[in-house]
């Protein structure tokens, strides 16, 4: 039996962001005079909300440059966050099929909130999401259920009819504290590894194979 609804994280999972998430902070760095890091490191850096990402990338000792830095990097990412981001390949298929299948749709991301609607209507554009949150002040960001349980009563499901579709460990976490169905993808920022010492019940490595982990096929094998 598929789910009867599946939760997104974005970044990593829904669409391919790390280039323009780094070149954005790697200007802001630049502002301020302070070393850039490869786009490969930002694969780390990202997950946790722009807080976290700042912390990051600016190292202990500047830290006293963290909320000038913070601000470019907003400023910055606001017109830049679509120059390269793009959705993963098969990913808006797998999308209108599991509408096609009555599964509802959401999306959960640590991304401030306005980003994450950015993002999603102008990329994903006419997929129904029920509801597409980013992080909002007041409420906790994940791993903590809250939110991911808010969208399940939004939606109408309980909880264990969710499944929960993320790439790094924070999502497999919020997946568990959530009572969801784990499923962890490995084409976005974080290895096979932590994916699944955090809980992934499933690992889809192409859309296709999350279309198939979705729908049951994946699923019903790996119940324990
Ligand atoms: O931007 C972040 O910190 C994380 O975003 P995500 O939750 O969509 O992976």
């Amino acid at each position: 039996m598929p789910p009867r609804a599946a939760l997104f994280d974005l970044d990593g999972t829904l669409l391919d962001s790390l280039h323009d998430i780094g070149a954005a902070m790697n200007h802001a760095l630049t502002t301020q005079g302070l070393p850039v890091h490869p786009l490969s490191d930002y694969r780390h850096f990202v997950g946790e909300g722009v807080q976290v990402l700042v912390s990051r990338a600016v190292a202990p000792e500047h830290a006293h440059l963290r909320e000038p830095v913070l601000a470019t990097y907003r400023a910055f990412y606001a017109e830049h966050m679509m120059d390269h981001t793009r959705p993963f390949p098969g990913v808006r298929e797998v999308l209108d099929r599991l509408v096609g299948e009555g599964v509802k749709l959401a999306v959960l991301s640590n991304k401030p909130d306005a980003s994450t609607r950015r993002l999603v209507e102008a990329l994903l554009p006419d997929v129904p999401f029920g509801a597409i949150y980013g992080e909002r002040a007041g409420v906790p960001r994940k791993p903590d259920p809250t939110s991911a349980l808010g969208i399940a009563a939004e939606l109408g499901v309980e909880p264990g009819d969710c499944a929960f579709v993320g790439d790094t460990a924070v999502d497999m976490d919020t997946a568990r504290a959530a009572g969801m169905y784990g499923v962890g993808v490995t084409w976005g920022f974080r290895d096979v590894e932590e994916l699944q010492s955090h809980g992934a019940r499933v690992l889809a490595r192409t859309a296709d194979e999350l279309l198939q982990a979705l729908l049951g096929a994946h699923r019903a094998a790996t119940r324990p």
